[in-house]
């Protein structure tokens, strides 16, 4: 790929968005196109197109997306498979009509079935039901790696998807009830230290086993495969290592510091109990994870007290 080519980073403030930008430019890539929510509202067919009439973007990677954790998929689902299925109608027939090289459409590993084989290969897609605190999301994602197939096969236009597990990192989202459990459980463990709480609540059974792939890693597979992957069967990216989400709780109390107590609220889902990628197809292709999950863990808690708890006492 030329180093001046214009990639349109879709979501480049989020967690996966930044990370790709930080990674392109990284590797010398010197003409990023990026727009915010409110300077480019995605799930407007009209704005989108007028974006791309006016820019002509030659890559786009679409890390735009309406996300959140187990309790937020299950509270908006109208929210979760509305504004996913527009934003990603929208990019992917604009990126088409306006003559785009190449668009990476980024899933989730929600979209498997809930008692999917594990490891979880990519032919496991529509083998079975989904987790349903997931699934108005999961189908959107789904139908986004269908869009981008559709468009390959009739239009020969170069479309891939990728299928990422569950990431975290500098930029995440720390909503106390929205976002996802790791960020979600080094905030609350963060302020139980602080205010010298006795107990930490995490919710569920605990038994739960989830991978968790830190987003630099992401980033570096994202890219790797916009530069040399062009199949038409979506990949998954994962780090090939699970824990159970007691096991997670333990390791941010520790890396956080706290020496209190945790408690269960069993009320709370625990979701699908198990979904670790099988990520050999992207590994046979040459790629690997870097980041261990204690080193990124660190990180990411380094990077919350510098940024947002340093920003919150300004
Ligand atoms: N986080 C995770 O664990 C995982 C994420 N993924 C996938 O990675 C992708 C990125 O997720 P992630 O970075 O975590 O999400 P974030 O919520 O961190 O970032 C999403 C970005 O999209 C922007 N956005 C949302 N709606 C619109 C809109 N209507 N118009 C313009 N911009 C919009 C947001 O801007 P604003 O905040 O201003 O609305 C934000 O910058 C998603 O496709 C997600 O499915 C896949 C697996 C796991
Ligand atoms: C990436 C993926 O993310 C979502 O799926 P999920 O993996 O179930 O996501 P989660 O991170 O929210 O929860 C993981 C586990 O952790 C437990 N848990 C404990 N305590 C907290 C807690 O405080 N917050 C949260 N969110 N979960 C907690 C929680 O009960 C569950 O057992 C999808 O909806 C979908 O968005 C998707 O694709």
């Amino acid at each position: 790929m030329d180093k001046s080519a214009t990639i349109f980073v879709a979501g480049h403030r989020g967690l996966v968005g930044s990370a790709v930008v930080r990674k392109l430019q990284s590797l010398g890539y010197t003409n990023l196109l990026l727009r915010t929510h409110s300077e480019l509202d995605l799930t407007s067919q009209p704005a989108v197109d007028s974006f791309f009439a006016a820019h002509k973007p030659q890559y786009v990677i679409l890390a735009a997306a309406k996300v959140g954790g187990i309790h937020a998929n299950n509270t908006y689902p109208a929210d979760f498979i509305t504004i996913n299925l527009q934003i990603q109608t929208n990019v992917i027939s604009s990126s088409f009509k306006h003559n785009t090289q190449k668009i990476l459409f980024l899933g989730s590993s929600c979209i498997y079935p809930k008692f999917a084989p594990q490891p979880i290969p990519e032919s496991s897609l529509l083998t079975g039901p989904l987790e349903p605190t997931n699934e108005w999301y999961a189908i959107a994602k789904i139908a986004g790696i269908k869009m981008c197939q559709a468009f390959r096969i009739q239009h020969s236009f170069n479309a891939i998807s990728a299928m990422p597990t569950n990431l975290y990192g500098p930029n995440d989202n720390f909503h106390p009830e929205n976002s996802h459990v790791l960020p979600a459980l080094l905030r609350r463990f963060h302020e139980a230290k602080a205010s010298n709480a006795e107990r930490v609540v995490v919710w569920g059974s605990g038994k739960p086993l989830r991978e968790f792939l830190h987003v630099d890693d992401l980033a570096d597979a994202v890219v790797f495969l916009l530069e040399s992957y062009s199949g038409l069967e979506h990949v998954n990216v994962g780090s090939g290592k699970e824990v159970s989400i007691k096991e997670l709780a333990e390791l941010v109390k520790e890396v956080v510091g706290y020496e209190g107590e945790i408690v269960w609220e069993s009320s709370k889902p625990d979701g699908t109990p198990r979904k670790l990628m099988d990520s050999s197809k992207l590994e046979g292709l040459g790629w690997k994870p870097k980041v261990t999950l204690k080193d990124g863990l660190t990180d990411t808690y380094r990077w919350y007290l510098e940024n947002v708890i340093a920003n919150a006492h300004q």
